[in-house]
């Protein structure tokens, strides 16, 4: 630990200067005045930076020592596997489980995963299906693919709202290919639908190309390769005239495109989409922006509907498809397409289903203009959709010591895989050209490249030959790197919606990742606005001697322990703050003066409770008297 300066001012009660003093024996840190109960700590965060905890700091053990003949009646709450079986309960299915990565290169053990059911089997999916996940490698599955499986699989219009890496690409193709393709449940009498003219049984849209490319690899691990040819990618810059030959020769039963191209080969009258059964729209939210308007009309008019039947009418009415609507971040713009395009459509999230009339509307604050009263409405969107495991933290530097602070990042934190956001095409090559010229190797991905230069990085980036992909929005959404452990936004981005997709594209299934935001002085508000609408500590940072040294303002937590408080609260607040450390918090019930104290490690506003899902109420009498 790095040794703060200087000692601290007086402290009020003779139990704080207790808790005070053990923490500054151990941290040997300056403490600021007692009554704004921060402190500044200047601590080294080695590249497996282990989040702060009252263990870590060693303040358990001191803190029972020293407080032994105290009349305190300490309950130790140890949400280690050793605590009691009731206790682990508290926390639903959120226990900690090793599960291996699938398809990741090297098996990274995922201590905690997003886990929910025990296996594939539960959610009614077919034995063929089943036997392919398991050649797949697919044992678990997610908690949102739980939820989402079985209430497609009952017919149900949708929106799938989980967190960045979650498993929402198999919560909606596990249903649908339980019903279309070969490894379908088979008709009762046995026979398949042999000789029947094959109509395309599913449309999958995608904002970009590589993520559709990527939906089309997902389907083909599932199908294997004798049956590749039952899914058809229609994505923007391949040759259309091999789409469409393909499309007369294989007669897919699903394809996986960009709008532009869907609607095009739709217009032109070769793709036909009346008999479809399933329409996705993966990324819902980015399909809305308005450059993919006209083709997105032309898709929701024209999939699914029934011959003859007039699309002006009302869903219910004319369309004879299941509409599948997908994003990490479900802002109150596709709520409200979600009732125009679907029919009594649902929320699933990872643990619950719920009629989407009952979700209030909150839209994405825009962090760069002046926010109505709408700003105390976090976006509850943003928050559910960030990869619990993250660690952000933020730098300020120079304009032009951008790219140098991305470098010294990229050493400090040791990260094998990077992907760095900025907001204008034109700076890619620059900021890839000043990094090889550091000895980096780095590459450029975004719309202006040619689809075999887009391929070609994607798959170095992949494989590791490319160390940093320096990339713009767009062709980041949805891209799923196993192994990136690293993600640097070296321009802002515009909302804390945005923030959040780039944020996952790290932490994908439960896996460690870290989070930098590189800014000027002056950008320094925005990212406080994102901490606040997010309800993340995002610390300032610096490297320097090749470390990531972090400045926490360890805002303590004065945990107001109501006596009636609900103890899987305490737990659960730990658990979500630590989800990959067996936290441990000592509890005092003892009322020092006139309030319940505890200081406890660093805390997110507004945690809601994996348990009963509510809000965990969290009063800092820092905030309290700093207001
Ligand atoms: N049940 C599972 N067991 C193991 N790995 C899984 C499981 N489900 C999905 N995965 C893997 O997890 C990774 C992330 O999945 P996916 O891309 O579908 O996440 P996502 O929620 O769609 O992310 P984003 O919001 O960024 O699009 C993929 O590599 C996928 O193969």
């Amino acid at each position: 630990m790095g040794q703060g300066p200087g000692a601290g001012r007086c402290l009020s009660s003779k139990l704080e200067i207790l808790y005070l003093k053990s923490f500054s024996a151990i941290l040997g840190c300056q403490w600021k005045v007692w009554g704004q109960t921060s402190v500044r700590l200047v601590s080294q965060v080695s590249p497996d930076n282990e989040p702060l905890t009252l263990a870590s700091l060693g303040f358990k053990s001191d803190f029972e020592k020293t407080n032994k003949s105290k009349a305190n009646k300490i309950e130790r709450l140890d949400v280690s596997d050793e605590a009691p079986k009731s206790k682990l309960r508290s926390f639903g299915s959120n226990s900690i489980k090793a599960v291996k990565a699938v398809g990741a290169k090297k098996s990274l053990e995922i201590e905690s995963a997003p886990f929910a059911a025990k296996s594939f089997s539960e959610l009614g999916l077919p034995p063929l299906l089943l036997d392919r996940l398991d050649v797949a490698g697919f044992t678990v599955p997610t908690d949102v693919q739980s939820a989402a499986v079985p209430t497609i699989l009952k017919g149900h219009d949708v929106v799938i709202q989980s967190y960045t890496g979650s498993g929402k690409t198999l919560a909606y193709l596990l249903p649908i290919l339980s019903e279309v393709g070969p490894l379908k449940k088979k008709s009762p009498n046995g026979e398949g639908e042999s000789g029947k003219k094959k109509e395309i049984d599913a449309v999958i849209v995608a904002p970009s190309r590589e993520l559709g490319m990527q939906i089309v690899r997902e389907v083909e691990k599932l199908l294997g390769p004798e049956d590749k040819k039952v899914v058809q990618q229609l994505v923007g810059g391949a040759n259309r005239s091999r789409q469409e030959e393909a499309l007369k020769k294989n007669k897919p039963a699903i394809v996986v495109g960009t709008p532009g191209r869907i609607a095009e080969i739709s217009a032109a009258g070769k793709l036909h989409t009346h008999s479809c059964r399933f329409l996705v729209l993966d990324e819902v939210d980015e399909l809305l922006s308005f450059n993919f308007r006209e083709d997105m009309h032309r898709i929701l008019e024209h999939v699914g509907r029934k011959s003859g039947a007039d699309p002006r009418g009302s869903i219910a009415k004319w369309a004879a498809r299941q509409t599948i609507m997908v994003s990490a971040t479900v802002p109150y713009s596709v709520i409200r397409a979600a009732r125009s395009w679907g029919s009594d459509p649902l929320l699933v999230q990872a643990k619950k289903v719920m009629p989407l009339e009952s979700v209030a509307p909150s839209g994405p604050v825009n962090i760069l203009k002046p926010t109505s009263g709408s700003e105390s409405m976090r976006t509850q969107a943003a928050l559910q959709s960030l990869p619990p495991a993250l660690k952000h933290y933020h730098c300020v530097t120079k304009l032009q010591h951008k790219v140098d602070t991305l470098r010294r990042c990229v050493h400090a934190l040791d990260a094998k895989s990077v992907i760095a956001f900025m907001n204008h095409t034109k700076q890619l090559k620059d900021a890839v050209f000043k990094l090889e010229a550091r000895g980096i190797v780095a590459a450029e991905l975004h719309g202006d490249l040619g689809k075999l230069a887009r391929s070609t990085t994607l798959k170095k980036f992949r494989n590791g030959e490319v160390r940093v992909l320096v990339t713009n929005e767009l062709s980041a959404r949805g891209l799923d790197v196993a192994e990136c452990d690293l993600v640097v936004n070296l321009d802002l981005p515009t909302d804390s919606i945005h923030y959040a997709h780039r944020a996952g594209r790290t932490g994908r299934l439960g896996r460690k990742g870290t989070v930098v935001t590189i800014c000027e002085e002056p950008e320094v508000f925005v990212v406080k606005k994102l901490q606040k609408q997010l309800g993340i500590p995002i610390p300032a940072c610096e490297f320097t001697e090749g470390k990531l040294n972090a400045f926490f303002r360890l805002l303590f937590a004065l945990l107001i322990v109501y006596p009636g408080s609900k103890q899987h609260h305490q737990t659960s607040l730990l658990q979500s703050l630590y989800p990959d450390k067996r936290a441990e918090i000592a509890i005092t019930r003892k009322v020092a003066k006139d309030m319940v104290v505890e200081m406890t490690v660093p805390f997110q506003r507004g945690v809601l409770c994996p348990t009963c899902h509510r809000r965990i109420d969290i009063a800092t009498e820092a905030d309290e008297m700093r207001r």
